[in-house]
Formats: structure tokens, sequence, C-alpha cells
């Protein structure tokens, strides 16, 4: 991406305090725009901000599972040149071993908080033909054994990605879905144990995992326009992990 590429542009970027958050915000920033980055904890933020080193960096502690600040958040962003909705996870669990409130909490943060947010920010997108990067994970739609619940959250966001793109076309917005292989972050690894994301990299086609580089550069490149041409759609930028069976990677049975 050539440098100024997003001079005078805000971007709005969940979870900036961290991981793949961080690196899409500091690359955003890098080419010149104006990053908003929320996250809960103010402390990652303002790591966040004393490594972006400007103040064209502005962050403020939200739950995005919490509608009433996150609509009234948004609201007062106005307009709005990109949306990175990178705020999510899971716990790995089999489906049988999910509590009501566990499948709950995560369809909750990476579904229905996720499309509020889109929802929140349409006037301002408008405004601003503006667009939307969600985060996902590889194939959802064809079933992720360990993470039931998040498969199906991911896979509702990728259809409410897809029509909606049908719909706002009209007002000049793209959205798409983003869904990196395994990126080496300090949230995955709280996540999975080291042998098992070993094993998850290793048995990726292209034998190695997603860099935060690569994660950032999509998600600018998918902010900027250069992807106009397509919208609603989920890229797997994945080493083609998505074409191997999670049940055959997590090397247990799922119920
Ligand atoms: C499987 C193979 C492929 C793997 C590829 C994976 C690639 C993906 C990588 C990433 O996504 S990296 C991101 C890493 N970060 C995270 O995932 C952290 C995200 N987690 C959270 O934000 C939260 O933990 C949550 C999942 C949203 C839950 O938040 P909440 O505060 O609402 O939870 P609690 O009130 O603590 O619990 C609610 C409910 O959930 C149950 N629960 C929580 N953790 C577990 C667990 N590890 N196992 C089973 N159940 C769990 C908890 O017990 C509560 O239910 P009840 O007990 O009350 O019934
Ligand atoms: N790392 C990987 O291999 C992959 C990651 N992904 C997805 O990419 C995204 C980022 O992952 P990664 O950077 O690795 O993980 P992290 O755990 O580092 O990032 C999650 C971020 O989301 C924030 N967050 C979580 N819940 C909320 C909430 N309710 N409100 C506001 N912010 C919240 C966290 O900050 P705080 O706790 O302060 O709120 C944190 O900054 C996630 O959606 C993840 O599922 C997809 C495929 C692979």
């Amino acid at each position: 991406m050539a440098d100024g590429t997003f001079a005078g542009r805000t971007a709005l970027v969940t979870g900036a305090g961290t991981g793949i958050g961080r690196a899409v915000s500091l690359r955003l920033l890098a080419l010149g725009a104006t990053v908003v980055g929320v996250g809960r904890r103010a402390e990652p933020l303002a790591e966040t901000a004393a490594l972006a080193g400007t103040d064209r960096f502005r962050h403020t502690s939200l739950n995005i599972r919490d509608r009433e600040a996150a609509d009234a958040f948004v609201a007062g962003l106005g307009g709005l040149d990109l949306l990175v909705n990178n705020a999510g996870g899971q716990f790995v669990a089999p489906a049988t071993e999910i509590s009501r409130r566990g499948f709950d909490a995560v369809v909750d943060l990476n579904l229905t908080a996720q499309a509020a947010l889109v929802r929140a920010a349409y006037p301002g997108l408008a405004a601003r033909r503006g667009r939307v990067v969600t985060l996902s994970l590889s194939a959802p739609e064809r079933g992720i054994a360990g993470i039931t619940h998040s498969a199906a959250a991911r896979a509702g966001m990728a259809a409410l990605t897809a029509s909606l793109a049908r719909r706002w076309r009209a007002d000049g917005i793209s959205l798409f879905c983003l869904a990196p292989g395994t990126v080496l972050t300090d949230g995955v690894g709280d996540e999975l144990p080291a042998e098992v994301l070993a094993r998850i990299v290793a048995t990726t086609p292209l034998g190695r995992d997603t860099t935060l580089a690569e994660v950032a550069e999509w998600v600018a490149a998918l902010g900027s326009g250069v992807a106009d041409a397509v919208s609603g759609t989920l890229f797997e930028v994945d080493g083609g992990s998505g074409l191997v069976s999670a049940a055959s990677l997590m090397g247990q049975e799922d119920r």
C-alpha cells in the first residue's frame, strides 16, 4: 500500500489493544489514517498508543457486548471510512460440554455484538461510502470441531456480510470477512496449548502460520478500496488451512 493511502480517513478498530487489532491499527496509522481503537481494557490500548506515537490514534475502553454503550459510542464518531470488526474469540470445548451461557457468550461476541456494531456504523459508513472488514475463521460454514459455537457465529457473520453487501452497495458500502490461518498472537497462545498450535501450523497446506503483517496488509487493502470490484466475500488468507478438517487438527473426537 502506498504511503498516505488513508490520509484523511477514519477507521474504528475493535480489539485494538492486542494482537491483530494492534497490528491493523499500527498499519492503518502508518498509511495516514486516524484510528479509533476500542477494547475492554485501557492498559493494552494505551500500549498501542505508545507504539503508535501519534495523536491520530484515539482510544476508549468499550465492551462491544454492552449494546447501549456501543451504539452511543459509534453514533458519536460521525463519518466512518472503515470499521474493522476484530474483537472476537471463543474457548475450545467439545460441543456437549458447552453450557447455554457459554454458547450464548460466544455467539454474542462473534455475531450479535459485531452485527450490532455494523448496524450502528451504517449512517457513518454511508456518509463516507465506507467499508467493513470482519475478522473470521477459515471455512466456518464447513464446520470447526472444538469451537462449534464460534464456527456457527462466524458463519452467521459471513451470511450477514453477504446479505448487507447486496443491500448497502446502493450506499457505496463494501463489506468483507477476512479469515486468517493461525496467527501466533498472545490471544491464540492463551487459547490453545503450544503443541496443538504447532500441529495446526504443521498440517496447514503451506506449512506455516499467517503473519500479523500479512493480516494487517489485507485489512488495509480491503479497507482502501482496491477490492471494491468485490463485496460480501469471505477471504481465506490461511495457507490453505480451511481445506483441512479441524477435527483432525484437534486430534480429538468432538461430541
Ligand atoms: C479448534 C481448532 C481450530 C482452532 C483455530 C483457532 C483460531 C482462532 C484463534 C482466535 O480466535 S485467537 C483469539 C483468542 N482470544 C480469545 O478467544 C479470548 C476470547 N474469550 C472471551 O472473550 C471470553 O472468554 C468469552 C468466550 C467471550 C466468554 O466471555 P464471558 O465473560 O461472557 O464469559 P464468562 O462469564 O466467564 O463465562 C460465560 C460462560 O462460558 C463458559 N466458559 C467460559 N470459558 C469456558 C471454557 N474454557 N470451557 C467451557 N466453558 C467455558 C463459562 O463457564 C460460563 O458458562 P456457565 O458456567 O455460567 O454455564
Ligand atoms: N490469532 C489467530 O490465529 C486468529 C484469530 N482470529 C480472530 O481475529 C481476532 C483477533 O484475534 P487475536 O488478535 O489473535 O486475539 P486477541 O485475544 O489478542 O484479541 C481479541 C481482542 O478483542 C478484544 N475484545 C474481546 N472481547 C471484547 C469485548 N467484549 N469488547 C471489546 N473488545 C473485546 C480484546 O481486548 P480486551 O480483552 O481488552 O477487551 C482483544 O484486544 C479475533 O476475532 C479472533 O477470533 C481468527 C483466526 C485466527
